[in-house]
Parts: C-alpha cells; sequence; structure tokens
C-alpha cells in the first residue's frame, strides 16, 4: 500500500503536459469490439490502471489486444465471446460500456451487474430501456444481466433520455451504429467524449451525426471496420491543474488542452480572478494573489463538470469567505468533505450543498482518498496545508491520474510517493 506525502507551502512554476482523456479512451476500446475485420490502433491513451482493467476485458472477450505505452492495438476480428465477468466489471463501471457493442454485432451479452460506487448508486436503467426500445429484452440472474435481441439485430429507434446519461449515450450509440435503420437519441449526453467516440466510430465506417449535441442520429451500417484514432486531451486531468495553479497562486503552463473542453471550470475560474493566456494548445494559467469566493453547480456538460467538484472545493478552501457547491449528478459525491474538515476546512452539509466557509489555514493530517477525483483533490489541499498531508487509498488516484505526484513535483510541490513500509519523519 502506498501513500503520497505532501508538505505545503511551496509555490510552482514550470509547464505540465496532459494525456489522453481516460474517459474518452474506455468507450473507445469498448467500441473497437464492433469491427468484425481490421485492427484498430488507438494513440495518446493514457497508462492508467482504468486502461488496463478494460484491456484486460477485451482480452477476455476473446479479442487480440496489445497495449505498448501510449498505444493500444485490437484486432476484434475473431468470433468474440458476449460474457463480461463480475472481477473486472465489478473493478470499474465503463465495463458496462460493452453491452452496446455486444448487442450492436451479436445480438446477445451476458455482462455482470456492476454495482453503485463510492459517489452513488449508479444504476443503468436508461441503457437498457433504449436497447429495449431497439427490440432488446432483458433478464437478470444470478448476478449477470442477460440482454437478447429477436431476429439478432438491434432495430433503429427513437429514443428519449430521462437524463443525459453519459455512459447511456455511449452505449445506444455504439449499439445502434450497427442496427438495422436509423436510431435518433434526444436528450443525449453532450460532453467531448461523447464527440471523441462518434468521430472514431465514423472512422470505422459508421454513420452518427449531432454528437455533441442534444440530439444524435445514427444510421445503422451493416458492419464497422477497424482503423487509427488519437484520443482527446483529458479535460479533467487539465483542470485538475488549473486548481493546482490556482490554489497555489502560482503561474504554470499547461501544454495539451483544448481549452473549450473547459469553458465551465475557465469561465468560473475566470470570475474568481484568474487569468488565461491561450497560445495553440498551451495555456497558460495566471491566478491573482487574491481570489474571490464563489458558488458552484454541477451540471451535464457544458455545466461544470462534476468530475470537478472535489478539486474545486479544495481551492474553494483557500478563499476568504463563504461559498456554496451544489452536487447534482452524483447523490454520494461529498465524502472528501470529512476528509478536508480533518485538516481544519470548515464546511457543512445540507442535503446536496456544501458549505464552505473559506480562508482557514490549513493543517496537514493522514486524509483517504474516496474515489479518484478526491484523491487529487486531497493532494492540492496539501499544496497549501501547513506541515505534512498525508493521501492514502492511491488506488483510486490510479485509475485516473498519471504520475500525479511525480507532475507536481518537477512544477516544484515537495511531495512523495512512497510503500506504507517507509518510515518518515515529520
Ligand atoms: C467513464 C466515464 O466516462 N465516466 C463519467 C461518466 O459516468 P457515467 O456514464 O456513469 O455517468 P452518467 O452520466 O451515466 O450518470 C450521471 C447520473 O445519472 C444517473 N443515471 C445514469 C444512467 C442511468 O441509467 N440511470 C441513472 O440514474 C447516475 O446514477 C448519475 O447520478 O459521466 C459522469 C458524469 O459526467 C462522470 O462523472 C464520469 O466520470
Ligand atoms: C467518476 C469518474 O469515473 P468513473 O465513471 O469511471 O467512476 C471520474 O472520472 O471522475
Amino acid at each position: 500500500m502506498e501513500r503520497i506525502i505532501v508538505k505545503g507551502g511551496r509555490k510552482l512554476s514550470g509547464s505540465v503536459k496532459i494525456e489522453g482523456a481516460k474517459n474518452a479512451v474506455l468507450p473507445i476500446l469498448a467500441a473497437s469490439l464492433l469491427a468484425s475485420e481490421g485492427k484498430s490502433v488507438i494513440s495518446n491513451v493514457p497508462e492508467l490502471s482504468d486502461v488496463s482493467t478494460l484491456a484486460d476485458l477485451l482480452s477476455i472477450l476473446k479479442a487480440d489486444v496489445e497495449v505498448d505505452k501510449n498505444k493500444v492495438k485490437i484486432d476484434a476480428s475473431n468470433e468474440l465471446s458476449t460474457n463480461a465477468p463480475y472481477e473486472l466489471v465489478s473493478k470499474m463501471r465503463a465495463s458496462m460500456l460493452v453491452m452496446g457493442p455486444l448487442l450492436g454485432r451479436y445480438g446477445k451479452c451476458e455482462v455482470a451487474m456492476p454495482g453503485g460506487c463510492a459517489i452513488g448508486s449508479r444504476p443503468i436503467e436508461q441503457h437498457l430501456k433504449g436497447f429495449e426500445k431497439m427490440g432488446a429484452t432483458f433478464n437478470t440472474t444470478d448476478g449477470f444481466i442477460e440482454g437478447r435481441v429477436d431476429g439478432q439485430r438491434l432495430k433503429g429507434a427513437k429514443i428519449l433520455l430521462d437524463f443525459p446519461s453519459v455512459g447511456a449515450t455511449q452505449n445506444l450509440m455504439m449499439g445502434a451504429a450497427l442496427a438495422d435503420g436509423v436510431t435518433v437519441i434526444e436528450n443525449a449526453a453532450m460532453e467531448p467524449e461523447i464527440v471523441d467516440l462518434a468521430n472514431y466510430i465514423n472512422r470505422m465506417g459508421g454513420k452518427i451525426s449531432g454528437a455533441g449535441t442534444g440530439r444524435m442520429r445514427v444510421v445503422g451500417v451493416e458492419k464497422l471496420v477497424g482503423t487509427k484514432h488519437n484520443v482527446i486531451p483529458d479535460r479533467i486531468e487539465a483542470g485538475t491543474f488549473m486548481i493546482a495553479s490556482a490554489i497555489t497562486r502560482s503561474e504554470i503552463e499547461i501544454q495539451n488542452v483544448v481549452i473549450e473542453h473547459l469553458s465551465a471550470v475557465v469561465s468560473k475560474l475566470e470570475e474568481m480572478g484568474v487569468k488565461f493566456v491561450e497560445d495553440g494548445e498551451n495555456v497558460r494559467v495566471i491566478p491573482n494573489e487574491t481570489l474571490k469566493e464563489t458558488d458552484i453547480k454541477t451540471l451535464p456538460h457544458p455545466g461544470f463538470p462534476t468530475d470537478m467538484q472535489s478539486q474545486m472545493m479544495a481551492l474553494l478552501l483557500s478563499i476568504d469567505g463563504t461559498s456554496i457547491v451544489t452536487e447534482t449528478i452524483f447523490e454520494n459525491r461529498f465524502m472528501h468533505v470529512t476528509e478536508f474538515n480533518s485538516m481544519n476546512a470548515d464546511i457543512s452539509l445540507q442535503d446536496n450543498h456544501a458549505v464552505i466557509r473559506g480562508g482557514r489555514e490549513l493543517h496537514g493530517a493522514r486524509v483517504k482518498a474516496t474515489d479518484l477525483r478526491s484523491a487529487a483533490a486531497l493532494i492540492l489541499a496539501g499544496l497549501i496545508a501547513e506541515g505534512f498531508t498525508i493521501v492514502t487509498e492511491l488506488k483510486h488516484l490510479d485509475r485516473g491520474y498519471v504520475d500525479f505526484h511525480g507532475k507536481l513535483e518537477r512544477l516544484g510541490a515537495n511531495i512523495e510517493r512512497v510503500s506504507d513500509e517507509t518510515e518518515i519523519e515529520y
């Protein structure tokens, strides 16, 4: 078991390079199962534990998968298995995204029930209702969801999502890509990762239009063929480093960013007193010494992303005044509040609102990551805390951040990652 130890108080400077997006690459790897011919070569792939988990799942489904640093080659032209086992699905909910490709290509799937996770119960009825509209029926037995399609091929349908679920939109568009006829998804999620997935499927021979809007149209095709694809930069990693700059009141450069993917985060930070100077794919982040408190509310894209909520809360702790954070996406995404409070923060919870009385000095403490973003947020708080902050449960961090402590160290932070046995004198 490893932990990260941060000693607060250092300014940051220099540049940091952003990886490919975890939340784009996972559905893209799943979509590679749609190709009954040829090989896909996916580049700009981040070296994350979630990527290894999905690569293992694709191999168990009998695709040939080669992971070579930032490149993954997938040949799914074999006859695939349609059974996604519990060991992998339970490790990572995004494993559910093989459902669409398997139903689209084979008209059947058996996928272990994903269950909830620390941030919420995360049901999947929007996925299932959409597939049912396309002619699938589902049975739940022995912890597996078994999907079957009469006549083997999904049929194009008009689907209205109750909520713009990212995963449901992705699963349904993947299934629809090989369906018989035209599928229209209304109230579709509009995240940049949805657009990246549509671009990949279209390059495989798919016919998807309207990705990135609330109305997506998918014309089913007979077959899809493996292709090359370069994954978009990780907007959440980029946003996390924007907060690292703002919380330490230090100017840094962030490389490999698509700033339009971060509009909500950037406009909030600008309101608070952070300037951004764009130079192609790079951006300089220049925070004022004094920042203004603000309120944020998480929303589906293009609103403020829930995946940036805990990092933003860390920043609000450093600002005088009262700020309110409202979480509307996940019902239990405030577990970091207890950890922040153990660092001398003053945050109280009222339903889905967190009231943050900022400006108190944070004290280093031993804190536990509860999900991947809270892991990053606790480290960010550690950058300005008095003394040592020790962050444990790094398995969460490794799901979504490549070498997070190394990147911060190269920017000048006093931070190290050690094994739990290492004796440290504080
Ligand atoms: C791998 C990946 O890309 N994960 C992202 C994806 O997760 P994910 O795709 O799971 O998120 P969704 O947009 O589906 O979920 C958002 C909310 O809708 C609810 N819901 C969803 C589907 C459903 O059938 N029924 C239902 O009630 C969920 O429980 C949650 O409360 O989008 C989230 C919201 O931006 C991000 O935080 C995650 O980082
Ligand atoms: C919640 C997240 O991911 P996942 O949906 O994979 O749990 C995230 O990336 O912040």
